[in-house]
């Protein structure tokens, strides 16, 4: 399921919680919520629960509005820190506890074993199931359905040509009544308007034929239409022939076939003379209109005139002819659409489909019915064991969650969160309460589940590693603004702004405000140039410098710096972590934190002089007011 917040407010009162946030997780996605305690991550998750009320703003999940619903209705599995296991019960017992409380799971068991015993009875009854029952007052909703949008487009399509030709006749009545009154003056100072006159018969003449070949088109894409539905109705109905007919009960197929092929033909072949005609009458309406023919005996123009009123009289009765004839056809055509209808299903039906069924027939489907027969104990049952092998709990289904470990424990609760199959899983900082070793084994095994499960997941945590490691997307907030959505190494290669640039990576990034870059684009650190940043000469910036993108001269490097000399630095502090060793040095008295390298420092020397290099293209300059968002890498 996807999910979608949009421009939610959870003000509670004293404080805004959340404001404004805007944001997408895409179905199968594990998402992080991100930021330091306070920041709204915990409200945002409750909202999507629909454990509080959002105070403006809506949340979707799949496109629908679930905000006004509550939390039995959306859906979800919730694990929250304190895993809040019945210690009295066992690990199978506390797995299993939703699903003695949750209604629809009964229901479904309970609806399940009805419709068994219908389709039971209804095979003792009937001798057939009832799916093909259903199946059959399906079709019969369907097929009726597009007859009955059939025959209404069939009949707007003839009422439309009816209108349309009058007013083209009427049009072209008065036209030629014009030109009549015009030859009367036998005057050169008509001439003229005559021509103009003849040209305007052409364009009537032109649009009514083009009038005709819309409607021919029509005709045509309509009997398209009854050929897609055909083959729709016998791919998705399997159906038996005499099933079919029971259903319909047609008559006088074969002639409505005969008739059904005439009309198709003769369309066509109208189609084909009515395009010809536009050519020439567009041709003759060019000619008419650029060469006037002084000279043509007005005589010859009231002949020629005749002659195009009566050939025009004969295109429009020609037509209409046609067209009731069409008119007349159309039940057939309804017919024979169900005659072929069935000769297609009598081609994909299983041949044993209508056959009255044999005694080992009748005993399988009874057999099949009544082996799934559900009972509530053997469901539980097995959606507990379901989940205990997804979890790997299986083996301590029979303990008590106080003879678990941490980690197990919190297996137990996400195990009794998924137990009735939620679109979504929610988990609110669910490994804060293990110890590191275990947190760090733990996320990992959510991460495996997660993307085996492709279940939905919004994982709450302040932890930044955390979420670095799990998520396929972070959301970082801050104060319960949304600072930045994006893939972990992009909030830790692009940070938006210096909060996010600070918060991801450990140790974090050195920031330092009110930077001067000098009007040749020097960056200026303690009266040294520490880099280049050309696009932003003569700005006050702050500036950011990750310790891991710090190296101490000596360090073998192939890396290209950013500063040409040394800096000169002083050792501070020197902390042994094991994997993640660093120190803190002092340029002046700024203090930097810097990855180091044990064995080109002394570590019991602490005044120890040292030189920095920067490597290149790791500097990030971020304005120095307001949202101080990123504005380069240099
Ligand atoms: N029921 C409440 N009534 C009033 N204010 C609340 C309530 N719950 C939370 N807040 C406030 O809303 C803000 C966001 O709290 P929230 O619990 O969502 O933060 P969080 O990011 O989850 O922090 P933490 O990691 O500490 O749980 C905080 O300032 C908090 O004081």
């Amino acid at each position: 399921m996807s999910i979608k917040l949009r421009n939610i407010l959870i003000d509670y009162g004293n404080s805004i919680a959340v404001e404004d946030l805007s944001l997408s997780v895409k179905e199968g996605e594990l998402v992080s919520l991100l930021g330091p305690s306070g920041c709204g991550k915990s409200t945002t998750l409750n909202a999507v629960a629909g454990l509080l009320q959002i105070s403006k703003g809506q949340i979707l999940f799949d496109g629908i509005d679930v905000t006004k619903r509550s939390p039995q209705k959306r859906n979800i599995g919730l694990v929250f820190q304190n895993y809040a296991l019945y210690p009295h019960l066992s690990v199978f017992q506390n797995i299993a506890f939703p699903l003695y409380q949750n209604g629809s799971f009964k229901r479904e068991i309970a609806k399940n074993n009805a419709l068994r015993s219908i389709e039971i009875k209804s095979i003792k009854n009937n001798g057939k199931s009832v799916a093909k029952i259903q199946a059959s007052q399906e079709i019969r909703a369907v097929l009726k359905a597009f007859v009955k949008s059939y025959e209404a487009k069939f009949d707007a399509i003839v009422e439309d040509f009816l209108l349309k030709s009058k007013t083209i006749s009427d049009k072209y009545a008065l036209a030629i009544y014009g030109d009549k009154e015009l030859n009367a003056f036998r005057s050169r100072i008509f001439i003229s308007w005559y021509d103009g006159s003849r040209a305007f018969i052409e364009k009537s003449r032109i649009e009514m034929l083009n009038n005709i070949k819309t409607i021919l088109d029509t005709s045509v894409s309509i009997f398209e239409e009854v050929e897609a539905v055909k083959s729709k109705v016998a791919k998705v109905f399997k159906f038996t022939v005499s099933q079919f007919k029971e259903v319909f009960e047609i008559r006088n197929i074969a002639s409505a076939e005969r008739r059904y092929k005439a009309i198709s033909d003769a369309v066509k072949t109208h189609r084909k003379t009515f395009f010809q005609e536009i050519k020439v009458s567009e041709r003759l309406a060019k000619l008419e209109g650029h060469h006037v023919n002084w000279n043509v005996s007005l005589k010859e123009r009231d002949q020629l005139i005749n002659e195009r009123e009566e050939q025009n009289q004969l295109w429009q009765a020609d037509f209409l002819k046609e067209v009731e004839k069409l008119s007349d056809e159309k039940p057939a055509i309804i017919a024979n659409l169900e005659q072929e209808i069935i000769a297609i299903l009598e081609k994909s039906i299983n041949s044993n489909g209508n056959q009255v069924i044999s005694k080992e027939e009748y005993d399988q489907l009874i057999a099949e019915q009544t082996k799934n027969i559900k009972s509530f104990r053997k469901e539980v049952r097995l959606a507990v064991h379901e989940v205990a092998e997804k979890v790997e709990i299986t083996s301590q289904l029979k303990k008590k969650p106080s003879e678990l470990s941490g980690g197990q424990q919190q297996r137990v609760a996400i195990a009794r969160a998924i137990v009735k199959k939620p679109k979504v899983l929610l988990l609110d900082e669910p490994l804060s309460n293990l110890d590191a070793k275990l947190r760090v084994s733990t996320r990992e095994w959510i991460k495996k589940f997660q993307k085996e499960t492709k279940i939905t997941t919004i994982f709450v945590t302040h932890d930044q590693e955390e979420a670095m490691s799990i998520s396929d997307k972070i959301f970082i907030m801050n104060k319960g603004v949304l600072q930045q959505g994006a893939a972990p190494m992009e909030v830790y290669e692009q940070p938006a702004n210096r909060f996010v640039a600070n918060f991801i990576g450990t140790p974090s990034m050195n920031i330092f405000e009110n930077i001067e870059i000098n009007s040749q684009g020097n960056i200026i650190f303690n009266s040294q140039i520490i880099g280049q940043a050309d696009q932003f000469k003569s700005q006050i910036v702050t500036i950011g410098i990750r310790p891991e993108h710090i190296e101490l001269v000596g360090t073998k490097s192939t890396l290209e710096y950013a500063n040409q000399e040394p800096i000169k630095a002083k050792i501070d502090v020197v902390e042994r972590l094991g994997r993640s060793d660093y120190l803190k040095v002092l340029i002046q008295n700024r203090e930097v934190r810097v990855i180091y390298d044990a064995k080109n420092v002394d570590s019991n020397n602490n005044n120890q002089e040292v030189g920095l290099n920067i490597l290149k293209g790791k500097i990030y300059i971020f304005a120095n007011e307001a949202e101080q968002e990123l504005l380069g890498i240099v």
